[in-house]
């Protein structure tokens, strides 16, 4: 189940996202005092993170991390951590507690291992995941081909973060497991561009989940994927 939302312009889009983003964080707080945000990188996130880094939100009780993450150290150019670092951990964001999930002079494995033990304490489900998608239909690093596809996808595996290599992912890869994700209270897909709306409609055909693993998360999200796109 998804429902798409398509907006005129790039702005509009990151406006509205930040809007449903901030509602939902704003609630989480008042809540029970503490929320999560779980953010894919890429290219496409920079301008509605530059919009959500200026709303008013209680960022010093958010906890902010990362859907996936290349390996590669944060003075990367290829690291997502930099990427939110210079585009959200500022301005009014600068606040919030960020968690990391590469770790330095550590194998890809270790490192899961570490940011799975670091994450674990972030309250389940997420608040927020904000995912991505690869013109081959990937999101997170769920891969066509990666070496892990199979387990990461599984909804039955144990939560947490592990490893994904494949042909088309360039680095090792660092991503939270399917199930750490779909039941997120807001589980959004963020894609730009009439190329990624024509692999978002072939990915909603039918097809193996293996080939495309977005389909992973239009059919088998515990929460109803709620799409924002423009041109
Ligand atoms: O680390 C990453 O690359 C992302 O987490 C990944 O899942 C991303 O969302 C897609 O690859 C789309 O990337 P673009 O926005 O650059 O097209």
């Amino acid at each position: 189940m998804a429902h798409i939302h398509s907006y005129e312009t790039r702005l509009a889009l990151a406006e509205a996202l930040a809007d449903a983003v901030s509602e939902t964080l704003n609630a989480a707080v008042a809540e029970r005092g503490a929320a999560s945000l779980a953010v894919s990188g890429g290219s496409t996130p920079k301008l509605f993170f530059d919009v959500l880094s200026k709303r008013v939100l209680p960022w010093d009780r958010i906890t902010v991390t990362l859907v996936d993450e290349r390996f590669v150290p944060p003075e990367s150019d290829r690291s997502n951590h930099q990427l939110v670092a210079t585009h959200l951990l500022k301005d009014k964001a600068a606040d919030a507690n960020f968690v990391p999930l590469f770790h330095a002079d550590k194998t890809a494995e270790e490192a899961a291992t570490i940011a799975s033990q670091e994450t674990c304490g972030i309250d389940e489900p997420f608040d927020v995941v904000i995912l991505g998608m690869g013109t081959d239909g990937h999101t997170a690093s769920f891969f066509p081909g990666g070496d892990n596809l199979a387990e990461a996808l599984d909804a039955a595996s144990t939560r947490g973060v592990m490893t994904m290599r494949a042909q088309g992912a360039g680095e090792p890869r660092l991503t939270f497991t399917f199930s750490a994700l779909r039941d997120a209270r807001l589980l959004a897909l963020h894609i730009e561009g009439a190329e990624k709306k024509q692999v978002l409609d072939t990915a909603l055909g039918d097809g193996p989940e293996e080939d495309m693993p977005i389909r992973a998360a239009l059919r088998r999200a515990q929460t109803p994927l709620t799409i924002f796109w423009a041109p």
